[in-house]
């Protein structure tokens, strides 16, 4: 386990200020998803603390001491990329071997490193096969299996499941937690998925143009957003963002309501014409004109049939509605 800390960080490339003032504390055995939209310096970050990339400005502390120019493989952190980057003319065993022969360690060490790992991947019967002979679940598999075997004290992984069909994305996932559970090793993972971040995460840090937006476990950030940001950029279907005057709520420039806090009702306060509606077998999703905001969606528990065009009132209790100021922070209520 690590303890690795980030204070002040900031990162250039030329002009471009792609990290801006990161601190960041990661205490041993924490597993931390980071999200946020493209470009906004996910990849970076990693890239950092692996020391794959210098920094310009703070520092980085692993346990305790500052590495900021400590050189790569000395940091006792194993990265694994999403293009899986795996050594095309070596057998799997090879892939996972290699490291372990730089770092001096014996035959039988190696092989019994091996061993656990393709127990614990459920790798052994391809142990023979180069890469281009494995299916996409298998090669990230390997990749994990790369990290897995130098036994770092740190894992970094770079949105390792993106390559992989729902239902391998699933399998792993699981896997990936049961990793976590049985090593005890903190996990810095990056991922566009929302399932993957609400699942594995102890805590979520929500990015956006290089800085830092919030820190929280999942449930904080879902309930509890800090902005306007971070409230939609956590939920599927996104959070509504509707302009105050038309639900006729004052303190706030807008109201933010998740989906499935909306609910039909003879008299509501927001009323408004069916777009479309899709219906997904265990729910229905409206979508709403409601005039001056962006459509509104409304997640219905059950089977529903609406006709296009359709006149429909929706209300919502008080207690679910976050409140935003114009300039998009939280202003309400206070929880
Ligand atoms: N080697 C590089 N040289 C110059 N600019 C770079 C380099 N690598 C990344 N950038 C820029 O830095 C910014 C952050 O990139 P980064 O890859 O960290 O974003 P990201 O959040 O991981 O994006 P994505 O989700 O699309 O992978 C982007 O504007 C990108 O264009």
């Amino acid at each position: 386990m690590m303890d690795l800390c980030l204070t002040s960080v900031d990162k250039f490339y030329g002009e471009n200020h792609v990290l801006c003032d990161i601190n960041l504390t990661i205490p041993g055995g924490e597993f931390v998803v980071i999200v946020g939209p493209s470009g906004c310096g996910k990849t970076t970050l990693l890239r950092v603390i692996a020391g794959l990339e210098q920094i310009d400005d703070g520092t980085i502390e692993m346990d305790g001491v500052v590495v900021n120019d400590l050189p790569s493989a000395s940091r006792n952190v194993a990265m694994v990329f999403q293009s899986y980057a795996l050594y095309p003319h070596m057998t799997v065993t090879e892939n996972l071997a290699f490291s372990l022969e730089l770092e001096g360690l014996t035959r039988v060490e190696i092989s019994d490193r091996i061993d656990e790992v393709f127990r614990m991947l459920s790798l052994a019967e391809y142990g023979d096969r180069k890469p281009s002979e494995l299916s996409g679940g298998q090669r990230q598999r390997v990749a994990l299996g790369r990290a897995l075997v130098r036994k770092p004290k740190l894992f970094l992984f770079d949105e390792p499941l993106s390559n992989l069909d729902a239902a391998l994305r699933m399998n792993t996932r699981i896997e990936i937690a049961n990793i976590h559970r049985t090593l005890g090793t903190s996990i810095l993972y990056v991922t566009h998925d929302q399932t993957e971040a609400m699942t594995l995460a102890d805590r979520i840090v929500v990015m956006r143009r290089g800085r830092i937006e919030q820190v929280g476990s999942p449930l904080e950030l879902y309930n509890d957003p800090v902005n306007q940001f971070v409230a939609g950029f956590l939920g599927s279907p996104a959070m509504n963002f509707i302009d105050s005057d038309l639900l006729s709520v004052s303190g706030a420039a807008i109201v933010g309501l998740r989906p499935q806090h909306l609910r039909l009702a003879t008299a509501g306060r927001l009323k408004g014409r069916i777009l479309h509606f899709e219906r997904l077998g265990s729910d229905t999703h409206l979508v709403l004109d409601v005039g001056r905001s962006a459509p509104v969606i409304a997640r219905l528990v059950g089977q529903q049939e609406f006709g296009i065009d359709a006149p429909v009132t929706l209300d919502f209790d008080d207690d679910d509605a976050l409140w935003f100021d114009a300039e998009g922070r939280r202003v309400g209520p206070t929880t």
